[in-house]
């Protein structure tokens, strides 16, 4: 029997080799193999990023020449706030090159100019293209979530037309949630509030896109919150890898394994909906309901197809809500005595007209201001909106993008941009109600729905957001259920911690609040 030693032996003795390689390859030990190809993939690189690369200066980069975009990639990973700095200090309102792990990209500082990139159509900068690059989606979240996206305009229409009438279900869904996870607390305790605001989204919003059944199936909630994360895992593990090994890859991923545990789930009920077999008689209403009605015949009405396309409305939904609402609640519980009079005081004369409804939650100026600033001040990741050149295209000032180069733009620095806010670093609660107050253009524009060329929480121009409205009317229900049923505030000494892993803001995911029944 061959020891372990023998077996290394073995490997390392050229011999063995396949005798169809040949001879200068057959002499080659592994090390030597990896050394080549990293010359390889990285010649490879450098080569493609000059080929793409828009005559701008760049940040973090080298003199070395086949390694720069290399080194420069590895210095944006380890100080990406530093550099994102430096850039923006140095070149405003111009442009500057960064790199990533995932290639370079050209920053664009000034907000014409972003407003003047997002405006081109998509054969010549493509947002989906730099969806499917950054998340892998074509891979990790399916095909057809990557190429087919009929998903948007049914949740840009039918998901935004149903909310008015699916607010009580909305309430209903959150009050249980709220009494589930937060309980009454007599005395301040402390509430994991990013794992509890996790889950009464995701209640509420499967609640809405898949019905009851869902929203109380404790085991499909977690797939749903846990998958989100699982694809951005597994689009790093494939990301370097060709397009045709990626197909076989993906299914030993994180995002596969949850993905096809939820089809368990959802299989039964798919079923029974694409034979027409309908409880009562009648067609559900619901998220579900319409992105089968909506699908285009074919492969895209097969269950696999229905479970990947309801799992992407997860991953649209589930964290993207938790962070901005869980980013206000921690400015909320750091200056209660600053915010909660007004705030209650607002909530409770509309609530004296009666239970919230679409018409009344638009009176709630202080609180969709709260939540506009600390989604300006809080969630500004590095890069929030990014576009793939896939033709030429120049800037008014003759700034040229090669096709194949990628255009993003540094979030953080717009939203505290001080020739736009005044005081940018600071947060102001009611900055923007005041500024709807003051107006004389349209005070709408100063709306958590409405968005900007340089706030970039639901992006801007035609891939804004279609999810916001909804998104927007299900943080402020948790909102008031919260003012009205708790005391909060953080416990000395602690704080939200600010990281960046490359150009994505990571949120505080562990931050507790000290909570308890109102007094
Ligand atoms: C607070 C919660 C949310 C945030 C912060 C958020 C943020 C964003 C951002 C930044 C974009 C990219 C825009 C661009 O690049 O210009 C986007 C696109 C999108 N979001 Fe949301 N989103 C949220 C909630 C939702 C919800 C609830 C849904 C659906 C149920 C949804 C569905 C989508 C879809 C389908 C797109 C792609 C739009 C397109 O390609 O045209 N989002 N979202």
């Amino acid at each position: 029997m061959a020891t372990n030693s023998s077996y290394i032996e073995a490997a390392s003795d050229a011999s063995h080799y396949p005798s169809s390689l040949p001879p200068a390859l057959r002499e080659l030990t592994i090390s030597q193999a990896l050394f080549y190809a990293f010359i390889l993939l990285t010649s490879y690189r450098s080569f493609d990023a000059y080929r793409k690369r828009a005559n701008v200066p760049g940040v973090g980069f080298s003199s070395i020449p086949i390694l720069s975009s290399w080194i420069a990639a590895y210095r944006f990973t380890r100080a990406p706030l530093k550099l994102m700095t430096e850039g923006v200090t140095k070149y405003k309102p111009g442009y500057f090159r960064i790199a990533t792990i995932q290639g370079e990209y050209v920053m664009v500082t000034d907000r014409n100019k972003v407003q003047e990139f997002l405006r081109q159509p998509d054969d010549v900068l493509s947002m989906q293209e730099a969806a499917n690059d950054q998340q892998q989606i074509p891979f990790t979240m399916g095909w057809g979530i990557g190429h087919a996206t009929y998903h948007n305009q049914v949740v840009r229409v039918h998901l935004t037309k149903s909310i008015e009438h699916r607010i009580e279900d909305m309430v209903d869904e959150i009050r249980h949630a709220f009494d589930d996870l937060i309980g009454a607390p007599a005395d301040y305790q402390p509430v994991h509030i990013y794992k509890v605001i996790a889950m009464s989204v995701a209640r509420t919003s499967n609640r809405i896109m898949v019905g009851k059944d869902f929203s109380e199936n404790t085991e499909f909630l977690e797939l749903a919150i846990a998958y989100a994360e699982a694809v951005v895992i597994s689009a790093e593990l494939i990301r370097a890898f060709p397009d045709w090994m990626k197909h076989v890859l993906i299914r030993l991923t994180p995002a596969w394994s949850r993905r096809w545990k939820a089809m368990k789930h959802l299989k039964p009920m798919l079923e029974k909906r694409l034979a027409g077999d309908f409880d009562g008689g009648k067609k559900p209403d619901d998220l579900m309901q319409w992105l089968m009605d909506a699908a285009p015949p074919g492969e895209e009405r097969t269950i696999p197809k229905l479970v990947e396309r309801i799992m992407s409305m997860n991953v649209a939904s589930i964290h993207t809500t938790t962070m901005t609402f869980t980013g206000a609640l921690y400015k909320l519980a750091a200056e209660p005595e600053k915010y909660m009079p007004e705030l209650r005081a607002e909530l409770e004369e509309v609530l004296a007209e009666g239970p919230l409804s679409k018409d009344r939650i638009a009176k709630l100026k202080k609180m969709d201001s709260f939540l506009r600033e600390s989604a300006r001040y809080n969630n500004a990741g590095l890069m929030a909106v990014q576009r793939n050149a896939k033709k030429q295209f120049t800037f008014s000032d003759g700034t040229v993008i090669p096709a194949g180069a990628k255009v993003g733009t540094p979030t953080r620095f717009l939203q505290r941009d001080p020739t736009i806010y005044d005081n940018p670093e600071v947060f102001d609660g009611f900055r923007f109600s005041r500024l709807r107050d003051q107006t004389e253009g349209p005070a709408t524009q100063y709306q958590m729905v409405s968005t900007a060329p340089e706030l970039h929480v639901f992006g801007h121009g035609k891939h804004a957001c279609p999810g916001r409205f909804f998104a927007v009317t299900e943080m402020k229900l948790m909102f008031a259920e919260l003012i009205t049923r708790y005391d909060m505030k953080l416990a000395p000494g602690t704080g939200v911690n600010e990281t960046f892993i490359a150009t994505m803001a990571i949120p505080d995911t562990k931050l507790n609040i000290l909570m308890k029944t109102r007094s």
